[in-house]
């Protein structure tokens, strides 16, 4: 029987990873859990996603909306083989004893903290050690970025020191709220900045310092990357390496690619629904050698990369693929690759 998936918190990761779910041939959505009827409610209940109430005090709300529900969360734990948590930072480990009374393996978001789970995760760099667990955190965007960049290179030639400052947009596009409007902050302003030890909960021994900086721009993060390697490859050779590699892609020279703008134009030209780029997207002429020093530049988008890593991780905690072919059916049925 294909696996039971739920999904808690159908915002912009959820509804991204419940959309991803219903293409796989070895997975069905039991359904997505929401607090309030709203325009995302309705799009669940367009799509046919059955809807549940996350607060059952709030099963009025919906009822006056006219949106039919399924049941309560509770339910919807109840039937599902693993849920993926998608709720804002925090409310996950509010979730974790919910999904223990149902004895359910939970997916929970990068916004939690490694400690509430059995293993953080990311498919190219850990996958086997989520294999069974109960509890798995899908690390956050950039750390996944920064996992599938720096897994080749250490396997390759050795990494003796990545060192990564990352440009972070201020929030997401719908985040009207969020900031800053009208300024370039470190942030944060001390060293390191949580991607590093992040990285770390998926390469215990790299040696890895991050930097963190927030802008007002809302498209992709963007990452300026050094990594010194034990070895001392030419640029193409690295190029080649990255290009082997199926959640990267190289901007082609010449592609007129200057940024993230540019970037979300191509995804949408290319039909990605929500311009969604699952990708990391690495500058091809940015790669670049001194002595055993890497250097190069890559963009992330925050709200999608994570995504085909929750369908991976789904894999893992059943034991239903290993990394390469459920890599490889995730690509597939997702679409992932430029
Ligand atoms: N956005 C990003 O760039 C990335 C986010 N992450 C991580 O993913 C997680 C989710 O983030 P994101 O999708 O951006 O957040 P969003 O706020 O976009 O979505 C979360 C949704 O959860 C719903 N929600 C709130 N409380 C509950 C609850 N108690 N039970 C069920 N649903 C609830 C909210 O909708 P409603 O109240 O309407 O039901 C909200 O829309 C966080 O850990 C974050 O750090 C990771 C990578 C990138
Ligand atoms: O996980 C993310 O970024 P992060 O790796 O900087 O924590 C997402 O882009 C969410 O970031 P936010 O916590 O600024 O909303």
């Amino acid at each position: 029987m294909n696996v039971q998936v739920a999904v808690n918190g159908y915002g912009t990761i959820g509804k991204r990873v419940a959309d991803a779910v219903t293409l796989q041939p070895d997975m069905e959505l039991v359904g997505v859990a929401k607090t309030r009827p709203n325009h995302e409610a309705e799009l669940a209940e367009s799509k046919g996603y059955p809807l549940y109430a996350a607060i059952e005090d709030r099963i009025d709300l919906f009822e006056e909306a006219g949106i039919e529900l399924a049941g309560t969360v509770d339910e919807l734990v109840a039937a599902a083989d693993v849920v993926v948590d998608a709720c804002p930072s925090g409310i996950g480990a509010e979730n974790k004893s919910l999904y223990e009374d149902h004895d359910t393996p939970a997916l929970y978001q990068g916004g939690e903290d490694a400690d509430l789970v059995d293993t953080s995760f990311n498919a190219r760099g850990n996958f086997a050690d989520a294999v069974g667990a109960d509890h798995v955190r899908v690390v956050s965007c950039n750390t996944t970025g920064l996992s599938r960049l720096l897994a080749p290179l250490e396997a390759e030639y050795g990494v003796e020191k990545a060192r990564v400052t990352l440009i972070r947009r201020g929030g997401d596009p719908a985040q009207s709220g969020r900031g800053p409007i009208n300024d370039i902050l470190p942030n944060p302003v001390h060293l390191p900045s949580h991607h590093g030890p992040d990285v770390n909960t998926i390469f215990p021994d790299l040696d890895i310092d991050t930097l963190g900086l927030k802008v007002p721009a809302t498209l992709m993060h963007t990452h300026s990357v050094n990594v010194t390697l034990e070895s001392t490859p030419d640029a193409d050779a690295v190029a080649e390496l990255l290009e082997g590699e199926s959640r990267i892609f190289l901007i082609p020279e010449g592609s007129d690619i200057d940024g993230a703008g540019a970037l979300k134009e191509f995804a949408m030209d290319r039909g990605r629904p929500r311009g969604d780029i699952w990708e990391n997207c690495i500058w091809r002429e940015s790669v670049s050698m001194e002595g055993s020093d890497l250097y190069l530049f890559q963009a992330i988008h925050q709200e999608s990369d994570v995504v085909p890593e929750n369908v991976d991780a789904i894999r893992a905690v059943t034991g239903a693929a290993d990394a390469e072919e459920s890599i490889a059916r995730t690509n597939e049925t997702v679409g992932v690759g430029f």
